[in-house]
């Protein structure tokens, strides 16, 4: 199991008292299988990625991404984890205006020490996968809001994560884009053997996600298989 969050609980300061915003959380992604997981505004989705990710401390419960328990490890420790083995895809995709689609993607790998060569070819490959192998060329102002969603997805893959941590990808498309990106991270996820978490408050076009668990006040259901 690539992703495991084991009795997770995550609380906020809230006046004279705290906000439970994960409340005894467990959850275990696969290699290669999507688990979306739903739920209204407020309920703790991006908290969950980002207990995921890593980049909050949980105040109880274990997170072990790929195969590493996260208790104790340094600040370099974690850094040096999420760049080795997390990919996250933003809801907005954040990408440099003066870079090509291909340059966004390299950037990554360099920052990673590959040689701007293989940084080029893996690139390329992975624009390739995600239908943009005419696109490389392009600025950010030259693509759709579609097409910049899946250099999105696509820089994401660049150090070849173990785990892929996505917040709400299609909340700036419309319906079929929406639905062609989460059918994408689908087959990416199968393809590159990632542990994917898909959040959304959007429950259509989830009918490729292997599993699908609901959150409610910080409470996760048990994920339920989809097929
Ligand atoms: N840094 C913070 N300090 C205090 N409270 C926070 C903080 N971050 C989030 N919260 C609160 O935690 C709760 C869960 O927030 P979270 O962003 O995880 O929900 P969400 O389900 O992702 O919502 P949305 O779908 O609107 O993005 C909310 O009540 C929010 O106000």
């Amino acid at each position: 199991m690539s992703l495991e969050l084991h009795d997770v609980t995550l609380s906020y300061p809230d006046g004279d008292s705290r906000l439970t915003v994960l409340d005894r959380v467990t959850l275990t992604v696969p290699e290669g299988s999507v688990t979306a997981v739903v739920g209204p505004s407020g309920s703790g989705k991006s908290s969950l990625l980002a207990v995921a990710a890593t980049l909050i401390t949980p105040d109880a419960g274990t997170v072990t991404v790929a195969g590493t328990d996260t208790a104790g490890l340094s600040r370099a420790d974690l850094t040096d984890l999420r760049r080795r083995a997390v990919g996250i895809v933003f809801q907005q995709p954040h990408l440099l205006p003066s870079l090509t689609a291909a340059e966004q993607l390299q950037v990554m790998a360099q920052l990673d020490g590959r040689s701007p060569a293989r940084a080029r070819g893996r690139a390329l490959e992975l624009l390739d996968a995600v239908g943009l192998a005419d696109q490389a060329g392009r600025r950010p102002h030259q693509l759709s809001g579609g097409q910049r969603q899946r250099v999105n997805i696509a820089r994401a893959l660049m150090n070849d994560p173990t785990v892929l941590l996505v917040d709400e990808p299609t909340s700036a498309l419309d319906h079929e884009r929406g639905a062609a990106v989460i059918d994408l991270l689908t087959r990416l996820t199968r393809r590159q053997g990632t542990a994917t978490v898909l959040v959304t408050h959007d429950p259509t076009h989830l009918g490729a996600v292997d599993r699908l668990a609901e959150m409610r006040d910080g409470r996760l259901s048990v994920p339920t298989s989809t097929r």
